[in-house]
């Protein structure tokens, strides 16, 4: 990503002037209120009096927002939090209480003139130009204004990221629910990982308020609280409930269930397994159903999978059959998950057998407790009859990595390139306003990502270009693009004129993430020791970086 404004903006995060009014039509302000100006490090605000003494606030800056390694032992990063940059841009204005914290925070020393200042920034003198939200990015080409910008991103990334693998260790065909609300960090950390689970590829979510705010499905069961909270079936009063269809209503439907739970414990092929089911539960299941008899889904680990939540739910399942209802599953939340799902897959067969009912084999079962990509991985491995995963902890805490390592670095300064060196290669910085580009190779599969200058021609298709890996002179590779893919658009002209690319829906960036991911070449995706996917520069860019780094790097003296 790639933000571009005057010196001031890159270390307040905004930009001067306020002459021009925001392009284009209005644009919400940040899903969380909390992100106002002041959400910022102090020396964004301490170096920004520092540019604005030394008269440097007007002068043009360039500034590159990325990455330098994919999270997860990964080859890849489904980039997020896009959208939640340009609401904050977009509706960038100090409050006069924001200028007086400011003012108290600094030393008493700086100016007044400085504080009449802030009261007129905007961001409309700002540009931003970036990869669209939900596509697959690598490291070094993601492009952006710092703390903000960082802090809106970061997390977003890496959790889309997250979820992302989550979706490809469990497959296409299965429901992925994010449960992660009560274990995320803190309500934004909640907020935030609802959204972006959903983006990276998960179905739905439990939590209710992004539900709301961002049209996520909204999915879940029961607990086991709502299980023990039951004594016995005897404790039902109303006991009726009508047919689906309205034709007939069943007066005594605890008792129709338990005509079921008879007939199950003698069946031809269950008799045996179990004896006494636990009566609280019985009541449960028996209650929800009532309450929800055309979405019953059951917890069954409350007290014994297989001798008493699984013929109680059947029990339940074949009662709601009777009437034209179909139960919907059950969940597992304990134990282990292949067998206990294999358990649970042949009993259902058995009843579909037994009673004749056909697509009780299919009831769904859902699983959750603790779930990762290395348990999803095991139960692949194993052998199982999930059909659904409730994933929690790990997924919204982003257990196995906790933070990606986006940077914000100076590029241009005045038209005049800039550069970070490094002892460490890898942390040096890519000079120069740049262009991106992805070069799709003969099979369909994207090959490698390119930069070049801003005035350079673009790759052509069909036209062998030279890709050079930015410091290492002897990996290059020639490449007769298929197809090429212009990277960053403008997000946020600020008034240069150009036009702005609308901020898709939600539910078109999680589409454009799932085709971006099922695109890419297999053996960049697998989860153990992936290929690199390669990041280049042009031969031009190339021999600019080295000859800079050259230039600004001190000559040493040997004594
Ligand atoms: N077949 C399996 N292969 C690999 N891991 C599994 C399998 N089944 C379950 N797991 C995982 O094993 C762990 C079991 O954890 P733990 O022992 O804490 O749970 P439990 O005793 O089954 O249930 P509870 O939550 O009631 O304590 C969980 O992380 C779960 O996701
Ligand atoms: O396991 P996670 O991936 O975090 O998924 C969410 C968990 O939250 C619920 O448990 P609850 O909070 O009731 O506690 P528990 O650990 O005792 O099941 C649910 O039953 C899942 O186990
Ligand atoms: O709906 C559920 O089953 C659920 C929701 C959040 C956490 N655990 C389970
Ligand atoms: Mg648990």
């Amino acid at each position: 990503m790639e933000a571009q404004g005057n010196g001031a903006v890159a270390a307040a995060a905004t930009a001067e002037t306020g002459e021009t009014a925001s392009p284009g039509q209005a644009i919400a302000g940040p899903t969380n209120p909390m992100v106002t100006p002041l959400l910022t490090d102090l020396y964004q605000f301490t170096m920004f009096y520092a540019y604005w003494k030394a008269g440097k606030h007007h002068e043009r800056s360039v500034f590159d927002l990325y990455f330098r390694k994919n999270p997860f032992g990964g080859e890849y990063t489904v980039f997020a939090g896009l959208e939640e940059c340009i609401k904050f841009i977009a509706n960038f204005k100090m409050t006069e209480d924001e200028i007086s914290f400011i003012r108290d925070s600094l030393p008493s020393s700086c100016e007044d003139g400085f504080f009449d200042y802030l009261r007129g920034i905007d961001c409309s003198d700002v540009e931003v130009y970036a990869i669209s939200e939900g596509s697959v990015v690598f490291p070094k080409v993601v492009q952006l204004l710092e703390t903000p910008f960082l802090t809106l991103i970061n997390y977003a990334s890496l959790v889309a990221t997250n979820a992302a693998r989550h979706r490809f260790v469990a497959g296409k065909s299965k429901m992925l629910l994010e449960f992660g609300l009560r274990r995320a960090q803190g309500p934004d950390g909640g907020i935030g990982a609802s959204k972006y689970c959903y983006m990276g590829g998960f179905d739905a979510t439990s939590n209710v308020a992004a539900g709301r705010l961002f049209g996520i499905p909204l999915r879940g069961t029961h607990s086991h609280a709502f299980v023990s909270s039951f004594m016995s079936p005897d404790e039902i009063v109303e006991k009726s409930l009508q047919s689906s269809d309205g034709s007939h209503t069943c007066e005594d439907f605890v008792s129709l269930v338990q005509t079921w739970l008879n007939k199950i414990q003698w069946s031809p092929s269950l008799r045996g397994i179990f004896g006494e089911t636990n009566q609280s539960e019985l009541a449960a299941f028996t209650s929800y159903a009532l309450a929800f008899p055309n979405n019953f889904l059951a917890l069954v680990d409350t007290y014994d999978v297989v001798r008493s939540g699984i013929p109680n739910f059947c029990a339940v399942a074949l009662a709601l059959n009777d009437l034209g209802y179909k139960a919907v599953g059950i969940r597992l939340d304990s134990g282990d998950l292949a067998y206990l799902s294999c358990e649970v897959r042949k009993f259902f067969c058995a009843v579909a057998k037994d009673f004749g009912v056909p697509g009780f084999e299919k009831t769904g079962i859902t699983a959750s407790n603790d779930l990762n990509e290395e348990t999803l991985d095991a139960l692949n491995k194993q052998g199982h009859e999930v059909d659904a995963y409730g994933i929690g902890t790990n997924l919204v805490t982003c257990f196995a990595q906790p933070a990606l390592g986006c940077v914000f670095k100076l590029v241009e300064i005045n038209n005049q390139p800039r550069i970070k060196l490094s002892e460490d290669v890898s942390k040096v910085s890519i000079p120069c306003k740049k262009r991106s580009y992805r070069l799709y190779g003969r099979e369909g599969y994207p090959l490698v990502d390119i930069m070049t200058g801003e005035n350079e021609p673009s790759p052509k298709v069909g036209e062998r270009i030279l890709c050079r890996h930015p410091f290492n002179e002897s990996k290059r590779a020639y490449v007769v693009p298929q197809q090429v893919e212009e990277l960053m658009k403008c997000y946020w002209p600020g008034s240069s004129g150009k036009p702005r690319v609308e901020l898709p829906a939600l539910k078109d960036i999680r589409d454009r993430c799932i085709k971006q991911l099922e695109k890419m070449r297999p053996d960049h995706m697998r989860r153990l020791n992936p290929t690199p996917y390669k990041v280049s520069v042009s031969a031009k860019l190339y021999d600019f970086i080295h000859f800079l780094w050259l230039n600004e790097a001190p000559v040493g003296e040997l004594q």
